[in-house]
């Protein structure tokens, strides 16, 4: 136990940057929080400006501490958590990005993807192996993953090759870039990762936790380029100088959806999470051996804390969720704030035999296919925009049960004790949405449990951060703080459950073999 009343946690996602004070109970003091723009060149492609996402980094950080009227001496420690995979490429010794960051959702590097499993052994571009990795890093070849990002980089913007290849840039997720700012930057700024956000490249082999030279010699990324990969909990460095956290441990650091599943104390084999937010992340604990999914999932790691050895999930990823939502209110115009959804939806007893399929950056877990388009299908002259709504709801609870299958499945043949859901804990912006959450639990047929604390990504990332100092003594006081706060039981009648299901699979198919040949570059 430190003297120190607070752990701060920094939550860099995909549409804003939070900075969140929390209290030694796990209960928040103090937020602050910066939206940066969505840059979309060309459909497909998505894109941040790092040198934004750093200035608001920087912005929340003050403005919590402004907040809370409180300065660093009050600061245990600092934990990050981020959006995973997207990646940035910059230069070491000006601190410039090469390029704006690649974000998670972008599609350009499907060409990329393409070759590299076409160049497979025993592979040609009749018959790919995108599955040419899968057994060193536990995913599947997809333009989701951080390494072909970088590789489009190295291969597109002038220059970029030779200066990677003498040494001078460095790569990192969005974990790496903050910490290596908040650190000092050009001034001996620390180029660390942690083993979760490591086990998102496809650079890092998943059993060693060490980064594989021949994949990177595949994907054309020299090795000096990579930060290094530490523990989840333990100090990654200090506050920079002349900054407002000078010399303040940074200590913890999980991608956003590990962190999660952290705060939500899922710590025991079986246990998941899942989170709603811009995308919809559910993760299943599998203990210290990874599980290879035989049914569309990833193996990432979960976690690890020092020297103990990592955890690891099973991961399902489904690409839009919550951006849904938005879609519906910026560009239909039906909605005007994310939260009018669930009224929309409310002013019709149903569907109205409307199915609407997300697919715009292809289909994610556990169909992994890029080659599918959004769809809205069952439409006749009597579905009006209420219905519109609900579909666009029920479609993030109709991809969770397709998540929540493969994952029992999984842990079913895997032999591990948790090997069927009971319950489902959900956090993120989504679940205050009454409606979605009991048309879930309705779907699923287990309860759906929502804990007090929703923040549960920073939270988590706060506890790792918290428990490499001493500010907490280990995840069991994770588990006591954590709290139930409201639960969902099923309620459908199940012929009813089962037949929207039907119908959910039938659009499904709708939405595949769309895109012929995607137009890259
Ligand atoms: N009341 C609500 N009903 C439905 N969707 C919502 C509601 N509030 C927020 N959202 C959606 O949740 C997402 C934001 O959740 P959040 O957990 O903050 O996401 P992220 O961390 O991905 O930015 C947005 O996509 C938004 O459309
Ligand atoms: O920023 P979020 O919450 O949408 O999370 C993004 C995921 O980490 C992408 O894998």
């Amino acid at each position: 136990m430190t003297d120190k009343t607070y752990v701060l946690a920094i939550d860099q996602g995909t549409t804003s940057s939070r900075a969140i004070l929390f209290n030694h109970d796990g209960e928040i003091v103090a937020v602050d929080q910066k939206e940066h723009a969505q840059i979309l060149p060309r459909a497909g492609w998505v894109e941040h400006d790092a040198l934004e996402i750093w200035r608001n980094t920087r912005d929340v950080v003050a403005g919590v501490l402004s907040a809370a009227e409180i300065n660093r001496h009050e600061i245990a420690s600092v934990g990050i958590t981020n959006q995973r995979e997207s990646v940035v490429v910059w230069d070491r010794t000006t601190g410039e990005p090469v390029h704006n960051v690649i974000v998670w959702q972008d599609t350009r590097t499907q060409r990329i993807c393409d070759r590299l499993a076409a160049s497979a052994p025993g592979a040609s571009a009749e018959a790919p192996d995108y599955d040419r990795y899968k057994d060193r890093v536990g995913l599947g070849l997809a333009t989701y993953f951080a390494g072909p990002k970088v590789a489009w980089i190295l291969e597109n913007v002038e220059g970029a090759r030779e200066r990677a290849e003498a040494g001078d840039l460095l790569l990192g997720t969005m974990d790496t870039w903050v910490l290596w700012n908040m650190t000092g930057g050009v001034d001996g700024g620390v180029h660390a990762t942690d083993v979760t956000n490591a086990s998102r490249t496809m650079l890092m082999n998943i059993d060693t936790l060490d980064w594989n030279p021949e994949i990177c010699a595949d994907m054309g990324i020299p090795v000096s380029m990579l930060p290094e990969i530490k523990p989840s909990s333990g100090v990654f460095g200090y506050g920079r100088k002349n900054g407002l956290l000078v010399d303040t441990p940074i200590s913890g650091i999980l991608g956003d959806q590990q962190a999660a599943t952290f705060g939500q104390a899922c710590f025991e084999v079986g246990q998941a999470k899942n989170t709603y937010g811009t995308g919809c992340f559910m993760l299943m604990n599998t203990g210290t051996t990874p599980v290879r999914s035989a049914n569309g999932l990833l193996t990432t790691v979960a976690y690890q804390i020092g020297d103990a050895p990592a955890v690891y999930a099973l991961e399902g990823s489904i690409a839009v969720a919550g951006s849904l939502v938005q879609w519906l209110r910026d560009n239909l115009g039906l909605i005007t704030e994310s939260k009018d959804v669930e009224e929309l939806a409310r002013s019709v007893e149903d569907n109205g035999g409307a199915y609407f399929v997300p697919a715009f950056s292809g289909l994610f877990a556990p169909y992994w296919r890029p080659d599918a388009r959004g769809a809205l299908v069952g439409l006749t002259r009597y579905v009006n925009k209420g219905h519109i709504a609900r579909a666009v709801e029920e479609a993030t609870a109709f991809q969770t049960r397709e998540v929540l299958e493969a994952m029992n499945r999984d842990a079913a043949a895997s032999g591990s004790p948790g090997a069927t859901l009971t319950e489902l804990k959900v956090d993120g912006g989504m679940t205050r949405d009454e409606l979605l959450m009991q048309f879930q639990a309705d779907q699923v047929g287990v309860p759906v449990v929502r804990p007090q604390v929703a923040e549960t990504t920073a939270l988590g990332a706060a506890y790792a951060a918290g428990i490499a100092v001493g500010f907490w003594s280990g995840t069991q006081d994770v588990v006591d703080n954590w709290a139930e706060g409201k639960r969902w039981l099923p309620q459908m009648d199940l012929d009813e459950r089962e037949r929207l299901f039907r119908n959910w699979k039938k659009a499904v198919t709708r939405t595949l073999d769309w895109v012929d040949e995607d137009v890259v570059e």
